[in-house]
């Protein structure tokens, strides 16, 4: 656990970044600070790995006050990727990943082979391994960047904007594959973001940051857009909180109405499902109509996705009902916006006040 104890950090020219900051981070999870710019998320990220010294308050690191380890030893046992992977621009990605390991003065052989694997585990070639970093892509170079934090197996992992500097479906992939390496690693995630987005895709738990560094709100994501504490932290979550909120409830409960998936083409007074012979979504029958049957929109698989695909699937068909399918894409049953919000109702997380 990584323990902030009325931290504050002041600037020598009297800007305090940090303002009696308590915190706990536990193990295994990913906390992710977030907040408008300049609000010290940085700062706080930074003075983990003393690479800034609070001016006043604790932090330890299981018990022990990182003021009391020497510098360069606490930073080879934490990871740290940044925004623009910061790799050695004139060594190759197969000794970027292995710098750690290097600099523990690990077996240069066996460090570059776990360097090797490594990359495939973060999904870069072993082509790759010869390039040099401006032969990478953007995206490419995030992942050599989170190979690189991992190269030392740290229990502790410093992220700071790591996905930020590419473009959004990248940052998806990488975000999607960081969560999949994740749930194998359990490492201790400190991450930094101004994104609210990515602070409840990834977090754990979420700690709002205000400007002057105090803490708006330290919580889980879905308590966070479900009963936000004041009005700052409200308006940091934006307008779409509620259908963010979506994301966090399963769809395995939200009532189906499977009897309108006909598998002829007959109109009927309202709309129907039509489906192939493996009983697949094949077109909508308008209500009352004799033309062709219309294309069908996005369905969800039930049970698997959440809440917020299910409305995504109701927005994007003509009847605006969501098309419910098993894992086989079988259409099971259809499901109105008024259903699915209602399941959301049901939903509210236990002392949340709406
Ligand atoms: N070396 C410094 N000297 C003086 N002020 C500083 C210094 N470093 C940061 N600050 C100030 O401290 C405050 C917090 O900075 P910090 O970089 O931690 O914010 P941040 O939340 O990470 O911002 P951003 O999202 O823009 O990166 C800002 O007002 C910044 O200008």
């Amino acid at each position: 656990m990584i323990t902030f104890e009325n931290v504050t950090k002041q600037f020598p020219d009297g800007t305090v970044a940090v303002d009696n900051l308590s915190l706990e981070i536990p193990d295994g999870k990913i906390t992710v600070l977030v907040g408008p710019s300049g609000c010290g998320k940085t700062t706080t990220l930074r003075m983990i790995n003393r690479m800034i010294d609070s001016t006043s308050g604790t932090i330890t690191i299981d018990g022990r006050n990182v003021r009391d380890m020497d510098p360069p030893t606490l930073r080879r046992g934490i990871g740290y990727v940044i925004q623009q992977a910061g790799l050695l621009p004139h060594r190759t990605i197969l000794d970027n990943v292995a710098t750690v390991p290097f600099l523990l003065g690990h077996d240069k052989k066996k460090a570059r082979s776990d360097a090797l694997a490594l990359m495939e585990r973060v999904g870069l070639p072993a082509s790759f391994a010869k390039r040099y970093p401006h032969q990478l892509s953007g995206g490419q170079q995030q992942r050599v960047g989170v190979a690189r934090a991992l190269a030392a197996d740290p229990p502790v992992m410093l992220m700071d904007e790591p996905f930020s500097a590419v473009d959004p479906v990248v940052r998806k992939s990488l975000q999607d594959e960081f969560l999949r390496l994740q749930k194998d690693l359990h490492k201790t995630i400190v991450m930094v973001t101004h994104d609210i987005d990515e602070a409840v895709k990834l977090g754990d738990l979420v700690c709002v940051l205000e400007v002057g560094g105090r803490i708006g709100q330290f919580d889980t994501p879905e308590r966070l857009l479900a009963s936000p504490s004041d009005g700052f932290v409200e308006e940091f979550l934006g307008d779409d909180r509620g259908v963010r909120r979506l994301s966090f409830v399963e769809s395995d409960h939200l009532p189906l109405d499977p009897s309108r998936i006909v598998t002829t083409a007959s109109a009927g007074d309202d709309w129907r499902l039509l489906v192939d012979a493996d009983g697949k979504p094949s077109g909508w029958l308008e209500p009352g109509g004799s033309s062709d049957p219309l294309p069908v929109g996005r369905s969800f698989v039930v049970g698997r996705d959440s809440l917020r695909s299910a409305l995504d699937s109701a927005v994007l068909n003509p009847s605006g009902e969501a098309i419910a399918v098993d894992g086989d894409g079988k259409a099971v049953g259809l499901a109105g916006q008024e259903q699915i919000t209602s399941a959301l109702r049901g939903r509210i997380p236990a002392g949340a006040a709406e």
